[in-house]
């Protein structure tokens, strides 16, 4: 356990550079999950940092460490949804700023409010989604499920809690019509989150991206900012084969702990969920297909630098095809015939 003193003694000398973690720190093919989760709150410094976050909305650092503790202290240990996945969404967030040249399309604050969305947008996960809340009738659903998107709201009530928690609020030096604003931007990205929600707006994103961005516009603003929030959210889909592949064992075995969930409420869980029934390799490459390569590809439509980013993710696409085409020699029937089949 890192403590509030021992960071912030670290940090009087001073917030480490990017070096001091990799060479490649700020490069898209830079794996975030590779830094030590004891080093992840100081990597966050080194990111507020090197993004003018600290000095542009003058942030104390004593401020900045005790919310980012605060921070990864709200996650708690699910195989999927704890700490390092938000730690990763963000450094992805932070290597969109420094590689797309954002600040020609997105203001100073709406950049700034999308990295710490990043690092709240999943605060207090239980592993379990949105259909589970409901279907369990919790606590969340109880006081979420009229308007949707059960979770999402709950992470961004959790991010609010710290915002407000003495000591911890990163935003108190802003301009106050900045402070509203910075609020209701955190509230859209976090709430942007949910799958559902970014699969009804994905016409609309393939429609500005094919109009061209306007920066002018400020549906576009909005729709740019949802585009990247949920890239960060999928970008581990976007590392070298040996992370996406672990990172698939940590997803599926919080599925399938929530479809286990689901069958002693004497329910039936959907197959992605049924550890008896589910095929990753066909599910992964229906969550490519259908989720993470429609996202890459809009982005690599609006960011030609980002092209080299949906490469690697149609590169591990190859990968789930390989293990594919392995299942069906061995088994003697297709992998999708087979999934059909059961
Ligand atoms: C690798 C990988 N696979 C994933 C496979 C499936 C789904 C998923 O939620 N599918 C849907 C499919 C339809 C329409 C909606 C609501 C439900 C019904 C469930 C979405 C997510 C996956 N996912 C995420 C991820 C991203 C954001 C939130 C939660 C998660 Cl888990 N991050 N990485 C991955
Ligand atoms: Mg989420
Ligand atoms: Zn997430």
């Amino acid at each position: 356990q890192v403590s509030y003193e021992d960071v912030l003694a670290h940090v009087q000398n001073e917030i480490p550079p990017t070096v001091k973690w990799s060479p490649d720190f700020d490069k898209f093919p830079y794996p975030p999950r590779e830094i030590p989760e004891n080093d992840t709150t100081l990597a966050c410094l080194t990111m507020f940092e090197d993004l003018g976050f600290i000095t542009r909305w003058r942030i104390k650092k004593e401020t900045l460490i005790r919310f980012t503790l605060m921070v990864k202290k709200g996650y708690r240990n699910p195989p999927y949804h704890n700490w390092m996945h938000a730690f990763a969404v963000a450094h992805f967030c932070y290597l969109c700023i420094k590689n797309l040249n954002l600040t020609e399309y997105l203001d100073d604050l709406e950049m700034f409010a999308l990295f710490v969305s990043c690092l709240g947008h999943d605060i207090d996960h239980r592993g379990t989604n949105n259909q589970y809340q409901v279907a369990s009738k919790s606590v969340l659903a109880a006081l979420y499920s009229s308007e949707g998107s059960v979770m999402e709201r709950h992470h961004f009530a959790q991010t609010m809690c710290i915002v407000n928690t003495e000591g911890c609020n990163i935003f108190e030096n802003l301009p106050s019509k900045d402070y509203t604003a910075v609020l209701d931007l955190v509230r859209d990205i976090i709430l942007a989150t949910d799958l559902a929600h970014h699969l009804k707006i994905l016409g609309n994103l393939k429609e500005m991206a094919s109009e061209g961005y306007d920066k002018t516009n400020i549906k576009h603003h909005k729709m740019l900012l949802c585009l990247l929030m949920t890239a960060s959210d999928l970008s581990d889909q976007t590392k070298p084969w040996d992370f996406t592949k672990h990172v698939a064992a940590l997803i599926y075995r919080e599925f399938f702990s929530q479809g286990d969930l689901e069958k002693a409420l004497g329910q039936r869980p959907i197959e992605m969920m049924d550890r008896e029934r589910a095929r990753i390799p066909d599910l992964q490459i229906g969550f490519l297909d259908h989720i993470a390569l429609p996202v890459y590809r809009v982005l690599g439509d609006i960011f030609p630098s980002a092209e080299s980013v949906t490469n690697t993710v149609v590169d591990n696409r190859r990968h789930w095809e390989k293990i594919c085409a392995l299942i069906k020699i061995r088994r003697g029937g297709s992998c999708e015939q087979m999934s059909y089949d059961q």
